[in-house]
């Protein structure tokens, strides 16, 4: 099925009368229909990307897996910072109730620490220095601004479509489970200690995701909503893609001694 009028031009259109009536006259999709074109972006997903294949077939170098960790961590730490503006936009307790714990997913608690400190066990498997990380400052110009558009977006945007951009996590698993097996296959050189984060996402992101679409769908009723839900997740699935664009091609500034 493909997609219906693009918000664009509905929202670019001038005021005529026609235009008008063709905004009243357009019907919502079915609930089916915009589960489809919610699905249709998994085309747009970052499993395709180049980077990604060749760290699946076993032929990233030891310093290209270690500058994907290291700027992934950007990502890892921006999580729960867009899930508190997600919260702090929604004005219904029962939602905030369920969304707070993917918070509570990363940045643990005593005993349970949670997939920041996982993040940063893979980074000390593959050989980098826990403050390196926490530090950032070695996080690439590109990934930097592709993550905090992410958060930006959520902390502006209506709350439901900043979860609809959560929504990338109906087509995480699979590439967290050929990634888990890809690295443990091809590279022994990494304890595979540092891989429980992904073990533990694969848990975690199922869960997540059906909670997110089921209020997706629920909640966008009208046809602007709907076709701005699937942008908000098309939008996602650029961030993720340009985040990897800019750790494919790596470190580009001059060296500045300061
Ligand atoms: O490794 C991946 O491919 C991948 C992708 C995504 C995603 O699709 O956004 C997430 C994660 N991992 C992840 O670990 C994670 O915690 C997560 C949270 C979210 C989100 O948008 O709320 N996406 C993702």
């Amino acid at each position: 099925m493909s997609l219906q009028t693009p918000l664009s031009s509905i929202s670019d259109s001038n005021t005529s009368d026609s235009n008008i009536s063709e905004k009243i006259l357009q019907q919502p999709w079915t609930k089916e229909e915009f589960e489809a074109n919610l699905r249709a972006q998994h085309r747009r997903y970052h499993h395709l990307h180049p980077f990604h294949q060749r760290m699946n077939a076993g032929q990233l170098n030891p310093e290209e897996v270690r500058r994907w960790v290291l700027n992934r961590f950007y990502y890892q730490q921006s999580i729960p910072l867009k899930d508190a503006a997600i919260l702090s936009n929604c004005p219904e307790r029962d939602i905030r109730r369920e969304w707070i714990s993917r918070i509570i997913d990363h940045d643990g608690r005593t005993g349970s620490e949670g997939g920041i400190e996982a993040w940063l066990k893979l980074g000390e498997a593959v050989g980098l220095e826990r403050e390196k990380m926490l530090k950032g400052q070695a996080v690439l110009p590109g990934v930097r601004y592709a993550v905090d558009a992410y958060v930006n977006f959520c902390r502006t945007k209506p709350w439901i479509e900043a979860v609809a951009s959560s929504l990338t996590e109906l087509f995480g698993p699979d590439a967290i489970r050929d990634r888990l097996i890809a690295l443990e296959k091809h590279y022994p050189w990494i304890d595979k200690a540092g891989f429980d984060y992904f073990r533990v996402r694969l848990k975690q992101a199922p869960q997540d995701a059906s909670y997110a679409l089921n209020l997706v769908l629920q909640r966008c009723q009208t046809v602007e909503m709907q076709q701005r839900a699937v942008e908000a997740l098309a939008f996602k699935c650029d961030l993720l893609w340009s985040q990897l664009e800019a750790i494919e091609r790596g470190e580009t500034r001059p060296i500045i001694n300061d």
